[in-house]
């Protein structure tokens, strides 16, 4: 008999998406205090999407949240300017960053120098990541504490799409794509390689848009959808935040919140 994997992915499923909000602020908050308490910094990779707005726990939690511990990455952003309405990091400062007192030093943002050229965008950001980690790490692959990422309906997470080539990238910690299928279609994003390092990845996805895709991921990994293949090297953990909307047609076992 084949046993479950000690770090299966644990399921989270809230009766609204309002009533996943505090639950997951107190999520993200241990996982500071546990990071903090280890190395003195927190390191987070956050998505756009419809993501950063169920963070908005975060900014009623006052002095718990240790901003200035804090190094914010993005998991995948799109090549436009930062005031651009496709930016993720737009949405994220408009959603949660602008309302709290973290340094902008400490917040990731792509060089939009290197718009022209996705290359040099993705390389520029890597060395970003290598700054950050591999001075203070010695791992192949950035250690992130904690990785936040959403899922589009066709299972997609990060900007990695189903049956896209980046999906076998083993080696660079960045790449980008020209040929998005979601507008627009110039990103860069997080591979593999990292999102399978990061201590924590939790997945945060609502309503009834995600309804069908989400039986796909949890109870059919084998098909391989891009947030099936999210699999931290142990100990890391995947955990899904989700609501009852999202998560009715899941067989895979919801855990009880005890956050
Ligand atoms: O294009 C993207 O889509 C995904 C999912 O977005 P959602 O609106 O369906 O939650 C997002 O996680 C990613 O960061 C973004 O670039």
């Amino acid at each position: 008999m084949s046993h479950p994997p000690p770090n299966a992915p644990v399921l989270y499923s809230f009766p609204s998406p309002e009533e996943l909000v505090s639950p997951l602020a107190d999520f993200v908050l241990k996982a500071q205090k546990e990071s903090i308490d280890k190395k003195g910094r927190f390191t987070l990779a956050i998505s756009g999407g419809s993501l950063p707005k169920q963070l908005k726990g975060l900014i009623k939690l006052g002095d718990a949240v240790k901003w200035s511990k804090w190094q914010v990455f993005y998991a995948d952003e799109r090549a436009v300017p930062l005031d651009h309405d496709d930016s993720n990091h737009r949405l994220c400062m408009a959603e949660l960053f602008s309302h709290v007192p973290i340094p902008q030093n400490n917040i990731h943002a792509i060089d939009t120098s290197y718009l022209d050229d996705l290359e040099e965008l993705s390389d520029a950001y890597e060395k970003e990541l290598i700054q950050e980690f591999a001075q203070k790490d010695s791992a192949r692959f950035p250690v992130f504490d904690l990785i936040l990422l959403g899922i589009g309906p066709d299972g997609h997470t990060c900007s990695l799409f189903p049956g896209h080539e980046l999906l076998a990238e083993e080696d660079r910690w960045v790449a980008y794509i020209e040929d998005s299928p979601k507008p627009p279609p110039k990103r860069i994003t997080l591979t593999y390689p990292v999102v399978n390092h990061a201590m924590r990845v939790a997945f945060v996805a609502t309503g009834a848009g995600k309804i069908d895709i989400l039986p796909a991921i949890l109870d059919e990994p084998e098909k391989g959808l891009p947030a099936s293949r999210v699999k931290p090297v142990y100990p890391g953990q995947v955990y899904w935040f989700v609501d009852d909307a999202a998560s009715s047609k899941v067989k895979y076992p919801k855990t009880e919140p005890k956050l």
